[in-house]
């Protein structure tokens, strides 16, 4: 049965209380005053638990640019829910026949791609309990925020110098947007490209209904520098921004809006 708005409320109120608890303890940690550890798969574990049932079945879309972490995160986000994954680029590849996203620009363009991009968020739409990893350009396409506002979007705001370490780390074979003809490092020519689509599309981003900033995490938990956080931390943080948007959510309706 749904939880009365009460009981909800209360419920938050318990949420709130033991969030405030794990961000103490992960500072006092860092601090070093205190040597109890700290099992972040555990706390991964029971922020699931106490958000899932306000989730209501409805999907959580991630979007973000290329190497943000959707696909990541995503896949701990889901099996820590127990929903499914589905990664929005794997299921264009498939209803192309295997092709991959570097052949289907390659052959058919980007504007084919993207009118698969939209028919698979579409079928998603339709569906519950699912964590989608959107492609890093689904944002830009006002018709696909229709289908994702069937469920919740994050947006992992990753800073531009991070995604560009992490993509010439594993090079750009399988994102064509990102393929250069400039000489350079692989790290510098990946910046460029990065932000001439950041110019493009940052804006976008914005849409989500939460905002999961990997600055933000690192200047909370006294990290120097974002390169030091983990999938399983950012997917904590994901979850708390997620309980904050239900929370904020929960408030509108109780003033009537
Ligand atoms: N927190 C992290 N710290 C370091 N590396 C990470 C982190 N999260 C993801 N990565 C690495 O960065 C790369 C990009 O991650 P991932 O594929 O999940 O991003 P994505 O947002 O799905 O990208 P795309 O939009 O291109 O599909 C991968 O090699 C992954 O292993
Ligand atoms: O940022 C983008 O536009 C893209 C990101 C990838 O996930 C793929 O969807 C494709 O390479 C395009
Ligand atoms: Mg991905």
């Amino acid at each position: 049965m749904e939880p009365n708005v009460a009981s909800k409320q209360r419920s938050y109120d318990s949420v709130k209380v033991s969030c405030t608890f794990n961000s103490l303890s992960a500072s006092v940690l860092e601090s070093g005053n205190v040597h109890a550890p700290i099992d972040e798969a555990q706390v991964l574990k029971n922020k699931s638990q106490e958000i899932e049932p306000y989730l209501s079945g409805r999907c959580i879309y991630l979007v973000g640019m290329m190497g943000s972490g959707k696909t990541t995160v995503g896949k701990i986000l889901s099996g820590v829910l127990g929903y499914s994954f589905f990664d929005c680029d794997t299921l264009i590849e498939q209803s192309v026949d295997g092709t991959s996203v570097a052949e289907i620009f390659k052959l058919y363009g980007e504007g084919f791609f993207r009118e698969k991009e939209t028919e698979v968020l579409q079928k998603l739409s339709l569906m519950r309990q699912l964590v989608v990893s959107t492609g890093g350009g689904a944002v830009t396409r006002p018709i696909n925020w229709r289908y994702m506002q069937k469920g919740i979007s994050v947006w992992l705001d990753v800073p531009l110098e991070a995604l560009a370490q992490r993509i010439a780390a594993v090079g750009t074979d399988s994102r064509p947007l990102l393929h250069q003809c400039e000489s350079g490092d692989a790290y510098t020519e990946a910046l460029n490209r990065l932000s001439t689509l950041w110019e493009e599309r940052g804006e976008a981003y914005a849409n989500a209904n939460a905002r999961v900033s990997l600055e933000n995490i690192a200047v909370k938990l006294g990290h120097k520098d974002v390169s030091s956080l983990t999938p399983v931390t950012i997917a904590i943080e994901a979850l708390e921004q997620i309980e904050g948007f239900l929370k904020e959510e929960d408030d509108m309706a109780i003033a009537g809006y």
